[in-house]
């Protein structure tokens, strides 16, 4: 059926999240730096609470964990179907892999500087 024409459910849209969670699954189970991030991501929540951080801080460091979570679910969402549509190597298979990996890569890198940024201080403060 036409998709504008279908009628609104809640059934089905609560029906969507057994899909999302069916996604997250794949990630854990195939993308090892997928679990990396996640891991990373649960001592940086935990470091922000036992660090006290500002509420801005907290705006920052969790836009960053969606950012770079989210990048590499779409990352491992082109990776398969580029696996799918091209099982043999192709340059332009290549290209689009590449680029995908980059674009995690640049998201990644911009968190743990942020990350120096606000935790730094606060580490040396607690330490020293
Ligand atoms: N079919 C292919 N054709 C050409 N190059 C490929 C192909 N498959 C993989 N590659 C190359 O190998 C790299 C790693 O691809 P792979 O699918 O193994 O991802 P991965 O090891 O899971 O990487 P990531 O760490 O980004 O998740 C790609 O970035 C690309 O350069």
């Amino acid at each position: 059926m036409e998709k504008s024409k279908k009628k609104f459910s809640i059934k089905e849209r609560l029906l969507t999240f057994k899909h999302v969670f069916c996604g997250f699954k794949v990630l854990w189970a195939e993308e090892h730096n997928a679990r990396i991030h996640i891991i990373v991501s649960v001592i940086v929540v935990i470091l922000g609470a036992l660090l006290d951080i500002s509420l801005t801080e907290w705006l920052i460091v969790l836009v960053l964990i969606g950012l770079v979570l989210s990048l590499e679910i779409i990352n491992t969402s082109i990776e398969n179907i580029c696996d799918y549509i091209s099982p043999e190597w192709h340059m332009i298979i290549k290209k689009i892999k590449d680029l995908a990996a980059a674009a995690v890569f640049l998201a990644a890198m911009i968190s743990v500087v942020c990350r120096i940024i606000i935790f730094l201080p606060k580490l040396c403060d607690f330490f020293i």
